[in-house]
């Protein structure tokens, strides 16, 4: 669905100064797939979006999107692509309906075809009740949600979201994934979207890739990435850490010892037990699993977590 091949962009600023923003990405994502791209702010990831879909030509490189070329056919690449991106899409001086119908007929519907398809994303994004309002009278989840309506109103094969969830409270997220995963089963449709929410990309993404200074530095299942570049964790107190490391071969700092384990709650009881049997005192224990926040930790030294969401 996208092939994309050393795709770059870089921004002249003035006194001659130029912006890395993307260093030369190749992508292959499968149909259907629902693709999480991440990294912190300033990384690049709006800027190969904007490249994707159209709304910014790269400097160098090139990509297949849709089955369309971006530089020869654009008009192609647009019309097979949903992009809801981070800004509210719908205008104030449609009604809710009128709106979704006007934007399918932007994208070439017959009149009476683009009706039925706004009926139809108004059901299916359960904002049938909302046809006759004003957007500006609709709850911030709602308003997301005649986001993706507009996005999803031609029936793109490929949807691009920019942060599908940012600024709304945690109720409002999940109702916004519970309608993009439902949307997702319905339609077959392949999805790359970008999120500052990690759990997020955890729990919904089947494959998650990550782009920092513009360059992709991990491309995998969450699972792998967190397994091969985190790992599990056991985590010791303990009064006697630099006897108890060096039996575990763990680091400690101060009274905690740290070892990293394949499977972390199944290799806890054994290394209690060979801590026991040296007399080395454990007076507290715990497990931790990796988050992708760790992968990124391991990857840069840096965590994506101490990063603003955008407004
Ligand atoms: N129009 C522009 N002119 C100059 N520099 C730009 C322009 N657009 C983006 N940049 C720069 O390119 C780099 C990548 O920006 P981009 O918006 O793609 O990052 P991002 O990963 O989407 O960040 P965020 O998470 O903050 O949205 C940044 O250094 C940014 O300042």
């Amino acid at each position: 669905m996208i092939s994309a091949r050393g795709l770059t962009r870089s921004f002249k600023l003035k006194r001659k100064e130029t912006v890395e923003a993307v260093r030369g990405i190749d992508l292959d994502i499968e149909d259907g797939q629902l693709v999480a791209f991440l990294g912190p702010n300033g990384a690049g990831k709006s800027t190969t979006l904007r490249m994707l879909t159209t709304l910014l030509p790269p400097t160098s490189g090139s990509a297949m999107v849709a089955g369309r070329d971006i530089a020869t056919d654009p008009g192609g690449v647009r019309a097979r692509i949903g992009y809801v991106g981070q800004k509210n899409s719908a205008g104030e001086r449609y009604r809710v309906r009128d709106e979704l119908v006007s934007q399918g007929r932007a994208y070439g519907l017959p009149l009476a075809e683009a009706g039925r398809r706004a009926d139809e994303v108004l059901e299916m994004l359960e904002l049938t009740p909302m046809a006759g309002r004003k957007p500006g009278t609709l709850s911030g989840g709602q308003r997301r949600r005649l986001d993706l309506a507009i996005g999803l109103v031609h029936q793109p094969k490929l949807l691009f979201l920019d942060e599908p969830s940012t600024g709304l409270d945690p109720s409002g997220r999940a109702e916004v994934w519970s309608h993009i995963l439902r949307m997702r089963a319905a339609t077959g449709m392949t999805i790359f979207m970008t999120t500052h929410y990690l759990e997020e990309a955890d729990a919904m993404a089947e494959r998650v890739i990550i782009i920092d200074n513009g360059r992709i530095i991990a491309d995998g299942t969450a699972g792998q990435l967190k397994n091969d570049l985190a790992g599990d964790h056991i985590i010791l107190t303990t009064p006697d850490a630099a006897r108890a490391a060096e039996l575990t071969g763990g680091e400690h700092d101060g009274e905690t010892v740290r070892l990293r384990v394949a499977n972390a709650p199944a290799a806890l009881p054994e290394t209690l037990r060979t801590l026991d049997a040296h007399g080395v005192k454990v007076t507290a224990a715990e497990t931790r699993r990796p988050t992708l926040d760790d992968v990124f930790l391991a990857l840069t030294g840096r965590s994506l977590a101490d990063d603003d969401v955008p407004a």
